[in-house]
């Protein structure tokens, strides 16, 4: 849970209004309402193909969406928008942490860390260094940064993942399965790594399939069905005592194992 309630609050960072996305003729995303305000923590959860990444990859601006409103930060991203400069713009200010680490295998990871601050922020290699250094001694890999993506646990790629992120100082970060393509006991340390950016005051929006991590860290739970969002509230009503139907299956499966 964020401890940092009194940043909380204020304008919304992501606002979705009635977003609607198809892919072809199957309609993923259904008149989906989203507010998310800053220092909030949000935990989305639902049955494979339910939309989950879809959503989030719009709100990143990765996927097109044919109907509705989308406003990131105050960014307003239209139906169909593609190069706009808000799509720019938020593509700076959000942090993207996907299923796959999706590092560039070719760069160490000192250099996979400072390369979008000079590049997209114009950082002297001294600054973007500096912050690099910090952020991978704040994720537990500053003795891996000569290393490359190849020479590490997925664990540990995936921590340098999250510190590439942060050095773009985003004002959101959207997390896409994270853990989901690591071995078991690799987990807990990516889920130590966000659990300590939810505690310092990190606007997040997560998809997860790790219940007890959702039930710990979440202000609020989001469970969508068939593009729709079925349920949402605070962690305990949702893990405690669902409302939806859909909700309560979805638990019970999830929730036995
Ligand atoms: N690029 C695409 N082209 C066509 N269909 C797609 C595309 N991406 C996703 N879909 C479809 O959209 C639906 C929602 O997919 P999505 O990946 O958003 O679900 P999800 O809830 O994230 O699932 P999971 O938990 O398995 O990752 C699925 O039926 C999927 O097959």
């Amino acid at each position: 849970m964020n401890q940092q309630t009194s940043q909380s609050g204020g304008e919304p960072i992501v606002r979705l209004s009635k977003l609607n996305k198809s892919f072809g003729t199957l309609h993923v995303l259904k008149d989906i309402d989203l507010s998310v305000t800053p220092g909030e923590v949000v935990v989305i959860i639902g049955a494979s193909g339910s939309g989950k990444s879809t959503l989030i990859r719009c709100i990143n601006g990765l996927e097109e969406f044919q109907q509705g409103e989308l406003e990131v930060d105050g960014n307003p991203l239209k139906p169909h928008g593609k190069a706009t400069k808000a799509l720019q713009k938020i593509r700076t200010e959000v942090g993207m942490v996907f299923q796959q680490f999706n590092l560039f295998p070719h760069l160490s990871v000192l250099d996979n860390v400072t390369l979008a601050p000079m590049k997209v922020r114009g950082w002297s290699r001294e600054d973007a260094t500096e912050t690099a250094e910090r952020l991978l001694e704040r994720v537990g890999i500053s003795d891996q940064a000569a290393k490359f993506p190849t020479q590490l646990s997925g664990g540990q790629q995936q921590r340098v993942a999250l510190a590439r992120a942060l050095a773009m100082e985003p004002r959101l970060m959207l997390f896409d399965e994270p853990t989901s393509a690591l071995d078991p006991e690799m987990i807990g340390e990516v889920l130590d790594a966000m659990r300590e950016l939810a505690n310092e005051g990190m606007t997040m929006l997560i998809v997860t399939h790790e219940m007890g991590f959702a039930r710990e860290v979440a202000d609020r739970v989001i469970f969508i069905h068939k593009g729709e969002i079925a349920e949402e509230g605070p962690p305990e009503t949702i893990f405690d005592s669902p409302q939806a139907e859909p909700t309560r299956n979805f638990l019970s499966r999830v929730l036995k194992h």
